[in-house]
């Protein structure tokens, strides 16, 4: 027998990206005629972690697409955290910048929350300041973190129901799981939020219709523990020699779901797509109120 072709289950997270970077493009066009703002992103990395330089050198790239301003704050892994605040407070303090983005994580001696506190909420194209986290919770969503953002975007451009239906999220990071699940309450679906302690993750995992997957876990989610029909987002990245993992055993778990993502080309581009917009979203902001 023939082995079927699941290929229309798969989402495209590359065109996608791409559908999201060309609205942002006529937007910035759109700014620059009516304000004469272009729209500016200072990316900050300290120390040389390959990983991070690597996803650093994307945002760039997809900067240069859109036709955003960007710069790249490299600095040494020895930076203090009086040094890294002081370049934060330069770049709240600059006109020509409008998203400040941390590469995370930082080096163990520099302390995570105090630097994130003080970009400028406004300012903060990652939505990871705890002003933007609460605004998100009580369903503000302005800046609010990329990666579930971009989830939130796929489920709209396939045309998936969210209200009523049951999304499990299985990781409970700040980044991803967390506000993830807010997003997903703030649309009327019914959240199980899973992780490491849980107890029994398959007999969750098995009643999702939606299903969000980000603990950096190889393979964890296997066809054994999906429902028939399911919308799966694979949000994990493991490296091992050379290649990428995601969390979800993808070749086997297609032939269940209704919608999947891989890994890569799935999350990861519409991650990046969307800080694009949130770049220009602080653009447009600050335009407003200068
Ligand atoms: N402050 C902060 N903001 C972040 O947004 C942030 C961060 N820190 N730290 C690290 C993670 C990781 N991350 C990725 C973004 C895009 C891809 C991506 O586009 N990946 C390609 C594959 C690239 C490849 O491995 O060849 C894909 O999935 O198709 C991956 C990873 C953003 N992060």
């Amino acid at each position: 027998m023939a082995e079927e072709n699941y290929d229309s289950r798969k989402i495209d997270g590359r065109s996608l990206a791409r559908k999201v970077e060309e609205q942002v493009e006529k937007g910035i066009d759109q700014l620059q005629a009516e304000e004469g703002i272009v729209p500016g992103l200072a990316t900050i990395l300290v120390g040389a972690d390959p990983a991070s330089k690597m996803y650093v050198r994307l945002k760039h790239k997809a900067c240069e697409r859109v036709g955003i301003h960007a710069e790249d704050h490299e600095m040494p892994e020895y930076t203090t955290q009086e040094q890294l605040m002081q370049r934060i407070w330069e770049l709240n303090e600059r006109e020509d910048i409008h998203g400040i983005l941390l590469q995370l994580p930082l080096p163990e001696c520099l302390d995570e929350k105090a630097a994130m506190l003080a970009i400028d909420p406004a300012k903060d194209a990652d939505g990871f300041h705890p002003y933007n986290m609460g605004k998100l919770l009580i369903g503000e969503e302005g800046l609010v973190p990329c990666t579930p953002k971009g989830v939130i975007r796929a489920l709209e451009e396939y045309d998936v129901e969210v209200q009523g239906k049951h999304a499990v999220i299985v990781g409970h990071s700040n980044v991803v799981g967390k506000p993830m699940a807010a997003m997903l309450v703030n649309r009327n679906a019914t959240v199980s939020v899973c992780h490491v302690y849980t107890d029994d993750l398959k007999k969750y995992t098995l009643d999702a219709d939606i299903l969000v997957v980000g603990t950096g876990v190889k393979h964890l989610i296997k066809a054994d523990m999906v429902k028939e029909g399911a919308v799966i987002f694979d949000v994990g990245i493991t490296e091992e020699n050379g290649k990428v993992y995601g969390d979800v055993d993808y070749d086997n778990v297609v032939k269940k779901a209704s919608l999947i993502t891989p890994v890569p080309g799935g999350v990861g581009p519409m991650t990046i797509a969307i800080l694009m917009e949130h770049v220009l979203m602080a653009a447009r902001n600050f335009a407003e109120t200068h």
